[in-house]
């Protein structure tokens, strides 16, 4: 049977691979995401930069598979980013920089870009590849002084693409999005779905035991 190999550290998309049936082996990448988007340059167009990045992760964890999975396996790497005046957001790491994002977008919305890279591998080299990015407007709402502050102290906004989640606490905050949630969370499953199409597996494939 075919392995999901996911080469990312998010809880949020493991937990949405799970929710949707899918136990992945999971291989932390460790890319500097930072020199990936430095090689591209300051042009790079933002749907190109989430998605190299994506295929950076993916391509990272090849060399680290055990045999016995590298043998048949398929490997997922997502990077999400939000675009916002032009410019793409990460996490924002501290609570005076997540503060100052959010006193800017509150009220307004924003696009939150996840690339994804599937990489089909047998026996540890790579036989196909499929990539994309998925893009979903954000609306934002407008939380009070107390919340916005109350939501700083969780620490969840630091930890995020974009200073929000869907999912979380961030939930209260978000009036609505345009597109597909599960991107907004870290992994979009209808996109997942055709990538893996096009490298010839069908989703149900990697479902476990029900
Ligand atoms: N639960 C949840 N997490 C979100 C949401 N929006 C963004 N995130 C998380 C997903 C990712 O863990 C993180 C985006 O950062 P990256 O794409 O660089 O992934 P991360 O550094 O977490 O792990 P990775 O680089 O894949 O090993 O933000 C959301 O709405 N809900």
């Amino acid at each position: 049977m075919t392995t999901l190999v996911l080469a990312s550290a998010s809880p949020a998309r493991l937990t949405v691979l799970r929710k949707a049936g899918v136990e992945p082996f999971v291989v932390v990448s460790g890319v500097d995401e930072d020199a990936v988007q430095e090689a591209l340059g300051p042009s790079a167009a933002p749907s190109r930069v989430v998605t190299e990045l994506a295929r950076a992760k993916a391509t990272a964890v090849l060399t680290e598979l055990p045999a016995d999975v590298a043998a048949d396996a398929v490997i997922i790497g997502c990077d999400s980013m939000l675009l916002i005046d032009g410019t793409l957001q990460g996490k924002p790491h501290t609570a005076d920089i997540a503060r100052a994002r959010w006193r800017s977008m509150m009220g307004r919305s924003g696009t939150l870009l996840t690339g994804h890279c599937v990489l089909r591998v047998r026996d540890g080299a790579t036989v196909g590849e499929s990539s994309a990015d998925s893009a979903t407007v954000v609306h934002f709402g407008t939380p009070s002084g107390d919340d916005l502050e109350a939501y700083l102290e969780s620490g969840e906004p630091m930890q995020v693409a974009g200073a929000f989640t869907l999912d979380g606490l961030g939930g209260w905050f978000i009036d609505r999005i345009e597109g597909d949630p599960s991107s907004v969370i870290g992994i979009g499953l209808p996109l997942v779905r055709r990538l893996l199409g096009e490298v010839g597996i069908g989703v149900s494939e990697l479902w476990g035991p029900r």
